[in-house]
């Protein structure tokens, strides 16, 4: 069992990966997006995957929750090559919340939570009592017990988000992958979302991994962040991502820079 110490406290490392290489193969031909990526995260832990449009992270989260194959390196997921666990087996350890992923807006909110345990019903979808007690949990750690009933398509950007992280609770595994999960989202709503997010990684034990262009937020709630930059990817604490200067080199320098003292982004003027 890999382990991390994190102060006094041993965890479970959940997901690591070795030199790994990310991009696209059509052929012979190979796209690298990123390469030498050597990060781990831990039980418990809220990581945030930032980087500019187009810097891979996507493409690092497809890869990492097996919808695309690495182009090199290895992927450990609990320990185990990820090559080697079976499909039925991945959707008990891994959850995903995508953007744009389709979803049958005429399911009540209850039965979209409900596909969340597919891994686990029989072959037509029955659920036994265990299924029904997991989706009820799961409606009562996001708090949205009182839209059980609604149909999916009367939800707001806000709460449909809300549903879609229920459903990967329901499927109870130890980590769960979120694509950009605040996008549509007011100001508000992002940071209740993320305020949620991390409420969840300490309630619930799961490894947390988002990708976000909300880096001011990121940096208030993360326990880590791996920073996808063009020529490397780095994972760290946010204070040490800080106190090291990354941040300031993100973006080009014409238009924003990063104030140390506040850790946020400002407009140049
Ligand atoms: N299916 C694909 N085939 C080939 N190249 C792709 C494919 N999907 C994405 N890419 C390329 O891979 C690179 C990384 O894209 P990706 O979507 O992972 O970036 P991102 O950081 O998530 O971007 P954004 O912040 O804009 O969502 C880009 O150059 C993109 O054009």
């Amino acid at each position: 069992m890999h382990l991390l110490a994190i102060g006094t406290t041993i965890k479970n490392i959940i997901l690591k990966t070795e030199s790994l290489r990310i991009g696209y193969r059509k052929k012979q031909l190979e796209t690298v997006v990123a390469s030498g990526i050597d990060i781990d995260v831990a039980e418990g832990e809220l990581t945030a995957v930032i980087g500019i449009n187009g810097v891979g992270k996507s493409t690092f989260l497809r890869t990492i929750s097996g919808i695309q194959p690495a182009l090199l390196g290895k992927i450990l997921i609990n320990t185990e090559a990820r090559e080697d666990i079976r499909p039925q087996q991945l959707a008990r350890l891994i959850s995903l919340v995508l953007t744009e992923q389709p979803l049958s807006k005429n399911l009540s909110v209850a039965e979209l939570v409900a596909l969340g345990r597919q891994p686990y019903t029989n072959w037509i979808g029955t659920l036994s009592a265990e299924d029904r007690k997991m989706v009820k949990k799961a409606l009562a750690l996001v708090n949205i017990e009182d839209l059980h009933n609604k149909k999916c398509y009367e939800l707001s950007d806000g709460q449909l988000q809300k549903v879609l992280i229920a459903r990967a609770l329901a499927q109870d595994t130890k980590m769960m992958i979120l694509d950009e999960p605040t996008s549509h989202l007011d100001m508000y709503h992002k940071a209740q979302v993320l305020k949620l997010l991390k409420q969840l990684s300490q309630q619930t034990g799961k490894a947390i991994i988002f990708a976000t262009h909300e880096i001011n937020l990121a940096l208030q709630l993360c326990d880590k962040i791996i920073l996808m930059k063009p020529s490397q990817v780095i994972q760290d604490v946010p204070k040490q991502l800080i106190q090291k200067g990354h941040f300031e080199s993100i973006f080009p320098s014409d238009l924003i820079v990063f104030d140390p003292v506040t850790e946020t982004f400002r407009i140049k003027t």
